[in-house]
């Protein structure tokens, strides 16, 4: 896919959830999805990669979900698990990709959560969600992951840091603007930096799992 829908653009969570039934009707059994994310974990540096090992589904508990409403059986049961959320014997693949093409340094694993954006966190925000044990923090990607578990997709996703959230009340600067806030410009500057680097990992984790199938 291109782009995505987003809940802070106005739609519910079904419909942004959407896509992924309808990469099901088409015949898709693997969804590797990618985001762009603020770093929660002090270890992360911007331009790094966050494997997921899992989500915390903020949203969810808060009884937002794309599943809310009649249950289509077509996709599954009414209720089912997300223990294993995230596929491991494709994690199992991307470590050694990781390896093999030397990424160790960049690469973590770690706990995503959505929020409904399309504001960025407060410092107090990002203090809660560090405490919730949270790695990295986006606005996608787990509404995508639970619309494929329901139906039976695979899932791999990763996070691309693109700015570190800050835990610290920065300085205001002269135009009013504050030294630790997060600019969408920065977001979308990462992101294109990050691109041919990206494309080539995403490739291999294509072709990783294409041998199984
Ligand atoms: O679509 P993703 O989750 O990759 O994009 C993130 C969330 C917002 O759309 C945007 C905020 O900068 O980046
Ligand atoms: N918070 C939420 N969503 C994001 C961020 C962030 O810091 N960076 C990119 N998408």
């Amino acid at each position: 896919m291109q782009g995505r829908f987003h809940y802070y653009e106005g739609y519910p969570l079904s419909i942004c959830a959407m896509p992924v039934r309808l990469m099901k009707l088409l015949g898709v059994s693997y969804l590797i999805a990618s985001n762009a994310a603020g770093g929660l974990n002090p270890k992360y540096k911007v331009g790094d990669i966050m494997l997921q090992k899992d989500h915390f589904n903020i949203m969810g508990l808060a009884g937002l979900g794309p599943h809310i409403g009649p249950n289509d059986s077509r996709f599954g049961p009414r209720f089912f698990p997300m223990t294993n959320a995230y596929d491991e014997s494709i994690l199992n693949k991307v470590r050694q990709i990781v390896k093999d093409l030397k990424m160790e340094n960049k690469v973590h694993e770690g706990v995503y959560t959505c929020v409904g954006g399309p504001n960025y966190e407060t410092v107090a925000d990002v203090r809660a969600l560090i405490s919730l044990g949270v790695d990295s923090v986006g606005m996608s990607t787990v509404h995508e992951v639970i619309a494929a578990r329901q139906c039976g997709i695979r899932c791999f996703a990763f996070s691309l840091i693109t700015n570190i959230c800050s835990t610290e009340y920065g300085t205001t600067t002269e135009d009013h603007s504050c030294s630790t806030e997060v600019h969408s410009e920065e977001v979308l500057k990462v992101g294109k930096d990050m691109e041919d680097e990206l494309r080539i990992f995403v490739e291999e984790i294509v072709e990783a799992i294409s041998q199984d199938t």
